[in-house]
């Protein structure tokens, strides 16, 4: 592909993947979007549980397969190495718009916290955590992460910037601040249904596999190194003891 060709790829998928996720904001904390997670038509709650776990599964499967080294060495010869990041975020953020707009809704309340203080700490709650995602994404490098950084540098034709590993911001805290502010902002929520639920269990799930997949790809990327930050930083809860 030419360099300028790459580029425009680039750029548009991270417009694309910007938007998606902000979409995915509003679709999970039920704001400012035209389909929320509690939004559709209702129908039998077998059928719509087992589309919304299929869907979740389907999302799940995708992420944890592209993500490994493994599949990056067997796709990249067919896709360009400067333009990998980029299929993968925008292959990943089209299965989240499929999974935002195939769910089916299971409205039936769990908690309902209404108008009031509690509900607009919660309020508050969710936001921090996708406000976490974001600082996130800048202290692990977000341009990198996204595939900008790659595009740019093919364009520039630099040879392609090697990921460092991170220790700054939110990483001297856990060791996945990323997946903490997610499931931080799909459990704060100030009325939980049932699809939400299930949508904040099948997540959570997912994501404590991911993160053991990602962490064997770390530690054999990093090594000892590894080692030392995991035996100092908590996985997930800040709280925990070192
Ligand atoms: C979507 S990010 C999630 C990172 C982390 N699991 C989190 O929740 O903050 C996944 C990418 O971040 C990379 N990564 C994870 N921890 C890192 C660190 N401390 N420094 C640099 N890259 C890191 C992984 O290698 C992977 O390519």
């Amino acid at each position: 592909m030419g360099r300028v060709l790459v580029l425009g790829y680039g750029v548009v998928t991270y417009i694309v993947v910007l938007a998606v996720f902000t979409y995915f904001a509003g679709f999970v904390a039920d704001v400012l979007v035209p389909k929320a997670i509690d939004d559709g038509t209702v129908g039998p709650w077998p059928r719509a549980l087992t589309i919304d776990l299929a869907l979740i599964a389907g999302f799940a499967l995708q992420h944890s397969v592209m993500a490994r080294p493994w599949f990056k060495r067997l796709w990249t010869v067919f896709v360009p190495e400067s333009a990998e990041r980029s299929t993968y975020v925008l292959l990943a953020s089209l299965q989240l718009a499929l999974t935002m707009w195939a769910w089916r809704p299971l409205p039936t309340p769990i908690w309902q916290l209404g108008d009031g203080l509690v509900a607009g700490i919660v309020q508050c709650l969710a936001a921090s955590g996708w406000g976490l995602v974001l600082v996130s994404t800048f202290a692990v490098d977000h341009f990198h992460l996204f595939g900008l950084r790659q595009v740019v540098d093919h364009w520039l034709g630099r040879p392609p910037h090697e990921p460092e590993f991170r220790v700054r911001g939110p990483y001297r805290l856990v060791r996945h601040p990323i997946m903490l502010g997610f499931l931080i902002a799909f459990w704060a929520a100030p009325t939980m249904s049932v699809g939400h639920l299930v949508f904040a269990l099948a997540m959570t799930l997912y994501v404590l596999v991911a993160l053991e997949l990602e962490e064997r790809d770390l530690r054999a990327q990093h090594g000892a190194h590894y080692d030392g930050y995991k035996s100092q930083i908590p996985r997930l809860n800040p709280f925990a003891r070192r």
